[in-house]
């Protein structure tokens, strides 16, 4: 794994441990710096898969400020989320779907966790069905993290596994679910929005189950599969073999890894 440092100097482990709390980067730095990043393979012309969330923001942001500097020039952008066609319509970014732009030539998203592998957990922003629409027509899907989303396997944050899937009889589908990954003491909840409790409704009109899992589920695809196959799933939050470029910022750097 190739290892950059951003400032001329490496600092060293002492000189962090013993820099005041206010000099250290924040969580949203990181992510900024590893998007900033990711847009270094930009280039004019180029077909974009823009993502959606925190970190895939500050590239939108990037690519937005080339284009207004002429520093890029001839962008299509396609977004992963009514959230981010907002943001690009904002900042002039020329946007087009899949169906005109069936091949993309590069796209660009955060991810809740990666794994050493370089598969993905995606989706707790809940746009997880149009990412993985977009980001598999992508010749390049480079993903932008902070070094909190390296997780050892896929679910070892204990954090959400989301599963989009069609309002009907969604506590059926949630039950299925749960007992799917019982073996991995999982625990499946609806996602609700903040403050009202309503079931949250994703841009495609659906639910979103979040799995909690205790135990690593093994194999990925098997387990995908069977999510798949069960009726009333639209798409899991897994994205397997998708990423070709991993860019991590951390307190002592960036790092770049291509799949092999
Ligand atoms: O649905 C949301 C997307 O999959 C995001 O890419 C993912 O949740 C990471 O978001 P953030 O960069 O805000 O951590």
């Amino acid at each position: 794994m190739a290892l950059a440092y951003l400032g001329s100097k490496k600092p060293t482990a002492a000189a962090i441990m013993s820099s005041p709390p206010q000099l250290l980067l924040t969580q949203d730095d990181l992510k900024k710096i590893a998007a900033y990043k990711a847009v270094e393979f930009v280039e004019s012309g180029m077909v974009l898969g823009l993502g959606t969330g925190s970190t895939a923001k500050h590239a939108i942001d990037r690519i937005g400020e080339l284009l207004s500097q002429k520093k890029l020039t001839n962008i299509i952008g396609i977004p992963t989320s009514t959230q981010t066609h907002e943001q690009a319509l904002g900042l002039g970014i020329p946007l087009s779907d899949l169906d005109t732009h069936p091949v993309l030539d590069l796209a660009i998203d955060g991810a809740d966790e990666v794994d050493p592998d370089m598969n993905l957990v995606k989706g707790r922003g809940g746009s997880l069905l149009r990412e993985k629409m977009i980001e598999g027509c992508c010749k390049k899907f480079v993903v932008i993290v902070d070094e909190s989303k390296l997780v050892d396997y896929i679910g070892g944050s204990g954090l959400a596994l989301p599963v989009e899937i069609v309002p009907f009889c969604w506590k059926f589908t949630a039950m299925k679910l749960e007992s799917m990954f019982m073996e991995a003491g999982c625990v499946a909840k609806l996602r609700v929005e903040n403050g009202n409790g309503k079931a949250y409704v994703t841009d495609n009109g659906n639910y979103i189950v979040d799995l909690y899992l205790k135990k690593d589920i093994g194999d990925l695809r098997a387990a995908g599969d069977a999510i798949l196959r069960l009726a009333g799933v639209v798409e899991h939050g897994m994205f397997i073999d998708m990423a070709t470029t991993l860019i991590v910022a951390g307190e002592l750097g960036v790092t770049v890894r291509n799949k092999c």
